[in-house]
């Protein structure tokens, strides 16, 4: 047993020590707990027993709150999210780890809230500490007005579960990150769409989407429709995986350099980085189509053989996401190739804008570096020489899908066109090593000589081959020539 003395300073403050307090535990009400913020973790140190601290890191604290008991005791509560390894998991993931403390302070029959302040004062320290310095980007803490989260959720994404994950987890972080939220099941398609064109934003910290990453696809094209774009745009973004393919929030998990999760692990990832409302420029691609539509997209662009993966693994739909292996399977049995012509402006140029520009009558983010379809590319662009394709990707972010890590250099504000071609007369065995390397981002170690990797600013597409599927941030767009180019951190989204 411990010297009183040697307790006392087992107990006491450390150097360094924001504040120190003495808590009851909170299930059997004995003086239990010793209790030191210091400027990055909580130590908790069982006074009753010889056993080591225990060091809460605060990196992992969603939030903490104050709150009154119905036993009229006032309550510490801090909500944790440390990464653990679980029995059947690949690797760890974040798991959630409630501590509660009972406030032990005597105080005067006059003043009963004593307890309460002190546990509020504890909060607001711990709370300041989880807040600490960020590199990139500004807290959604600074830029909101607290008003609420739009969280959209669409029930047929995925294998239909997304209601469940809100309920089995969304609902919970956000109750315990004291984040007011208000839940929009979507009914049909561009339902999300019709939803923010028309939606008063001065009501809503942050666009939140449950679902796939079509969802997402549809907000922010909902935001450029609006006459106020440009302010539109810039109201922060979350995004929750609830669909099958989930690669937006995969690259956010990725950003965080922790190690990959997938399903559940990954939508708890995302619910931690959403609670704790880092919110980063995210690019904007802006795409042209021969029709002169124009669409907005924050992902990729795919032709050819992951376009038609995308497109032919819908009917594979209740399987999750091992429909996209599937489709892989069949794709690369029936293997083809098409002709076209790829042209691209490098990253490295120098230009920021062609003499003429396609401004036009549209004047939200104009694609200064594109000329019109009709006119020849300018000269600083590389003409791509060879014109038979198995597949055309272009990334804006760093995951293709949860499993496929395409381009994992890229970062969500890069202002880059991750471009990656393979040409014809790749082998099928080359194909299928390609997409198992891609799965640890090593696709490009292989040395395939028929896989190109280019860094662009801006790109032109023109199938020859008349028939094929072409793909926007994974839903179908018409097929035909097409031109695009990135708008560097045009958005905003909550992210690592
Ligand atoms: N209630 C609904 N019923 C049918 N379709 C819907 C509904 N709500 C939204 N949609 C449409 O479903 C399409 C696909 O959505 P989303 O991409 O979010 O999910 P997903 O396809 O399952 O995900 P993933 O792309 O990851 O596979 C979107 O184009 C959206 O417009």
């Amino acid at each position: 047993m411990d010297e009183p003395g040697a307790l006392h300073q087992r107990n006491g403050p450390a150097a360094g020590a924001r504040m120190h307090g003495q808590f009851t535990d909170a299930d059997t009400g004995r003086l239990t707990h010793a209790l030191t913020l210091s400027d990055s973790c909580l130590t908790v140190q069982n006074i009753s027993s010889s056993s080591p601290p225990e060091h809460l890191d605060l990196r992992d604290c969603l939030w903490s709150r104050a709150h009154r008991g119905e036993d009229q005791d006032a309550y510490l509560c801090v909500y944790l999210y440390p990464y653990r390894r679980r029995w059947m998991a690949w690797g760890p993931g974040r798991q959630r780890d409630e501590r509660r403390f009972r406030l032990a302070l005597r105080t005067d029959d006059n003043d009963e809230d004593a307890n309460l302040r002190e546990a509020e004062r504890w909060a607001r320290a711990i709370n300041s500490v989880g807040r600490a310095e960020h590199a990139h980007g500004v807290l959604l803490s600074e830029v909101r007005r607290p008003r609420g989260m739009m969280v959209l959720v669409n029930p047929q994404s995925g294998q239909g579960q997304a209601m469940a994950l809100y309920n089995r987890h969304i609902q919970r972080m956000l109750t315990e990150a004291d984040i007011p939220h208000t839940l929009f099941i979507t009914e049909r398609q561009n339902h999300a769409r019709d939803l923010v064109r028309s939606a008063d934003l001065t009501q809503w910290d942050a666009l939140v989407v449950l679902s796939g990453d079509g969802l997402l696809f549809e907000v922010v094209n909902g935001l450029m429709d609006r006459p106020d774009w440009e302010k539109a745009i810039q109201t922060p973004l979350g995004i929750l995986p609830g669909g099958s393919g989930n690669a937006l929030a995969a690259s956010v998990h990725h950003y965080t350099r922790a190690s990959p999760v997938w399903g559940e692990d990954l939508l708890t990832s995302c619910g931690f980085l959403l609670c704790k409302g880092l919110v980063s420029k995210l690019d904007l691609v802006s795409i042209r189509l021969a029709s002169g539509a124009r669409l907005f997209s924050f992902l990729s662009l795919a032709w050819g053989f992951v376009a038609d993966v995308d497109i032919e693994s819908e009917r594979f739909r209740p399987i999750g996401a091992l429909r996209f292996l599937l489709s892989t399977l069949l794709s690369l049995a029936s293997l083809r190739v098409y002709q076209g012509k790829l042209a691209f402006l490098p990253a490295e140029s120098e230009r920021e804008s062609s003499s003429a520009g396609l401004c036009g009558a549209d004047t939200r983010l104009p694609d200064r570096l594109l000329v019109p379809l009709e006119q020849p590319v300018p000269q600083d662009w590389t003409q791509v020489e060879e014109q038979e394709f198995v597949l055309v990707l272009a990334m804006f972010q760093a995951h293709l899908d949860e499993d496929l890590r395409a381009a994992p250099d890229a970062r969500v504000d890069d202002g880059l066109i991750h471009l990656f071609y393979v040409t014809g007369g790749v082998s099928r065995l080359m194909m299928l090593r390609l997409f198992r390397a891609m799965q640890s981002g090593k696709h490009l170690d292989l040395g395939c000589a028929h896989l190109v990797y280019r860094r662009a600013r801006a790109l032109r597409l023109e199938p020859l081959s008349t028939a094929g599927v072409m793909t926007v941030d994974g839903e179908r767009v018409e097929y035909g020539p097409l031109q695009a180019q990135v708008h560097r951190g045009a958005a905003r989204l909550i992210s690592a």
